[in-house]
């Protein structure tokens, strides 16, 4: 990526100028390293409150340039919240507050105008339920064109060419039969691709990806998650999976974020995280879901078939003082009610806990920074 000041990426219109066509940008891969990976999306003390209740606080999280960052967490840890906010689509009642920079350009506070030219071309969402998100009496072809008429001022001829490549890309049958469809004429994995095309449709560096196959059938599941490996892999686009489940993370995303109760936990490159995690609600998480990681190296250092979590999360507002986590940890000291941990950065990998679990070798490069 070419260093240019914000200023002068953001052209006359307010888009964002592409430093490098997508073609460009490098593949994403498990096993490059990530200092190559410069951050396309910094988030800096990002707090989301609704009511008088904080329900997100991330201190620091990096979306870097062509990697795949998992969000993940139990139900109610902040995770659609958290990534909603981050193109200010969260629900209205809730107010954000802290810094999220695309490429050095601020989006806390931006004008909707200005915001609304980056989502949709810069930046694409894929929502649970694509039923929902898609219009029932508007046939498919029609709604991934609209995506292309409002970023792009090209020939009808052009854009019906581009939904025909994008449905192909997204792997749909037969799209010149299938465009004139409507929604509930495709099957659910079906409405699933219209989505991702929609989402895709002007190339966006970052796709924000909410539990995307969570509403399907477990094959169609895998089918849908695999599509948005190879598409962040050919387009060097950047993802933010929001996923509950581990297994997922570990096999699809070079790095992930562990929330709880708003709160970022760990964070790290997602095998180093899962095979051996530091917080000890990632310790917990792995060892409550032993099911997820069946196939994984890990499900060898897990000894026991299940292992729940005591007690549950509580409501937004009914969270413990300190850390979130503490009512529910078994390793949970005095300090833990007082203040928020510490963060302690080692070597990739970060966490905020007191009372860590140790570390497997000797730790090189420790920085610490006051919760
Ligand atoms: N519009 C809203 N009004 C009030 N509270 C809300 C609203 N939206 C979310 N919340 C609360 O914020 C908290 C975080 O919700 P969020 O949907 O981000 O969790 P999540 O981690 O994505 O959970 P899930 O995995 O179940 O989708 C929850 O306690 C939820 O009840």
């Amino acid at each position: 990526m070419t260093a240019t000041t914000p200023a002068a990426r953001q052209g006359a219109t307010g888009h964002i100028q592409r430093s490098a066509t997508p073609d460009d940008q490098p593949s994403a891969s498990l096993d490059r390293p990530q200092s190559i990976a410069a951050p396309l999306m910094e988030i800096r003390d990002l707090v989301v409150s609704i009511g008088e209740h904080q329900v997100v606080a991330i201190r620091e999280l990096d979306i870097p340039a062509g990697r795949r960052v998992a969000l993940i967490g139990e139900s109610g840890a902040g995770k659609t919240v958290a990534a909603l906010s981050l193109l200010d689509l969260q629900p209205r009642v809730a107010r954000v507050t802290g810094s999220v920079r695309l490429e050095g350009l601020e989006l806390i506070g931006m004008p909707d105008r200005q915001l609304n030219r980056i989502r949709g071309s810069e930046v694409g969402v894929v929502l649970q339920d694509p039923a929902s998100a898609l219009n029932p009496v508007m046939k498919v072809g029609r709604q991934i064109d609209e995506a292309l008429r409002m970023h792009h001022r090209t020939s009808r001829r052009e854009r019906r060419e581009r939904v025909l490549e994008l449905m192909e890309q997204v792997q749909l049958p037969d799209p010149e039969r299938l465009r004139r469809r409507f929604p509930h004429q495709l099957s659910g994995g079906q409405r699933q691709r219209v989505m991702i095309a929609i989402a895709i449709a002007c190339r966006p560096r970052l796709l924000i990806a909410d539990e995307p196959s969570s509403a399907l059938d477990v094959n169609v599941q895998a089918e849908i998650l695999d599509l948005l490996v190879r598409l962040s892999d050919e387009q060097g686009m950047s993802l933010l999976l929001i996923s509950h489940n581990l297994g997922v993370v570990r096999s699809m995303c070079d790095d992930v974020a562990v929330l709880y109760g708003g709160q970022l936990m760990e964070r790290g490159p997602s095998r180093v995280v899962v095979d051996q995690p530091r917080h000890r609600y990632t310790q917990a998480l792995i060892k409550a879901n032993p099911d997820q990681l069946a196939d994984s190296p890990v499900e060898r250092t897990l000894t026991h078939p299940l292992w729940p979590i005591p007690g549950e999360t509580p409501s937004v507002g009914q969270f413990p003082s300190g850390c979130h986590f503490r009512d529910r940890c078994t390793h949970a000291l005095d300090p833990c009610a007082d203040e928020l941990p510490i963060t302690r950065t080692v070597e990739t990998r970060t966490f905020s806990c007191w009372n860590p679990a140790p570390a497997a070798e000797p730790e090189a490069n420790v920085e610490e920074t006051a919760g």
